[in-house]
């Protein structure tokens, strides 16, 4: 009998070229103006197990930006430095149903703080929680442990993506100055310069190789199971991992954990972090979104996978 290992060899590259297919129902996102020019076609997938077996194919080699991928790894440093009272007296832990970018609900539900930190309004108010005494210190700190999430020390910032989104952000900077109007962001807080680390993480620039090896960390409870290193207490990770299921594919969480049974994060450059707990990290990259801001080839490949693989953690 062959082993899913196998299996996964042999249908991975087909499975892919149908799923690239529904690139063409989707768009790439053009609201940060630098992501316009990313490739709609293109769809690139990696898979990791905790024996450095990896898998590859399609455009697994093109790079983009972490964008939103990174909210649960900011999360992640952020409960490492504020524990969780500290977090989670300033964001939620619901899901909103409402777009990533929504302002709705910070005014309508008291007590105004973002209902759980993978919006954009939670996120940022997450990066005013990374310990460091200037924004420099924090984005460093941020991008090292992306090192050693990816055993890669070459990881930096995508420069011409981070300048676009903060010539543009016109809606980020609404709601970063209403969490400031409503003391979420307190008076210690600088506004522009807790922008300015929330649009530094979102440009690291990555390939969808990083993305399955940060996975695999995630399935292992924190432990690299590469080099064996403990990166993260496990509960932490258990929050991370829950808040990908709820809210980790935006105000389409519910379908997608529905036909998938995966956490996932995605981003609007295409790209979607996922893994099976317990066995594997997976990396997907197709820029072409649809309406919720989530890949559409990604999305179909990763809900055929588990599918065929019985993966759902249900
Ligand atoms: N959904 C996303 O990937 C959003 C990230 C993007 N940097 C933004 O803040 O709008």
């Amino acid at each position: 009998m062959t082993s899913v290992w196998e299996q996964l060899e042999k249908q991975v590259p087909t499975w892919l070229e149908e799923s690239r297919k529904q690139a063409c129902s989707g768009n790439v996102a053009a609201y940060i103006p630098e992501l316009a020019n990313a490739p709609r076609e293109a769809l690139g997938f990696t898979i990791f197990d905790n024996t450095t077996r990896i898998i590859t194919a399609g455009d697994y080699d093109m790079r983009f930006t972490l964008q939103s991928i990174s909210k649960v790894f900011t999360l992640l440093l952020a409960l490492m430095d504020q524990g969780e009272a500290g977090v989670f007296s300033k964001v939620g832990m619901e899901p909103t149903g409402d777009n990533f970018n929504s302002m709705l609900k910070l005014e309508l539900v008291d007590p105004g703080i973002p209902f759980n930190p993978l919006i954009n309004a939670g996120a940022i108010t997450v990066s005013s929680l990374i310990a460091g005494a200037t924004p420099a210190e924090k984005t460093n700190r941020i991008l090292s442990f992306f090192h050693e999430l990816t055993g890669d020390p070459t990881l930096t910032f995508n420069d011409a993506v981070y300048r676009s989104e903060t010539n543009t952000a016109h809606r980020n900077r609404s709601l970063a100055y209403f969490l400031k109007a409503n003391r979420v962001l307190g008076d210690e807080v600088d506004v522009e310069e807790v922008l300015e680390v929330y649009f530094k993480h979102c440009s690291i620039e990555v390939t969808c190789s990083h993305l399955a090896r940060m996975a695999l960390v995630l399935a292992f409870d924190g432990t690299d199971p590469m080099t064996g290193r403990k990166l993260v207490p496990r509960r932490y990770v258990q929050i991370a991992k829950t808040f990908m299921l709820t809210c980790g594919m935006y105000n389409e969480s519910g379908a997608f954990a529905i036909r998938s049974g995966l956490p996932a994060k995605s981003g609007v450059s295409g790209g979607i972090l996922a893994l099976v707990p317990g066995h594997y990290g997976i990396g997907v990259v197709g820029p072409a979104l649809n309406t919720k801001g989530n890949s559409t080839a990604g999305v179909h490949l990763l809900e055929t996978l588990s599918t065929a693989f019985d993966w759902s953690i249900f």
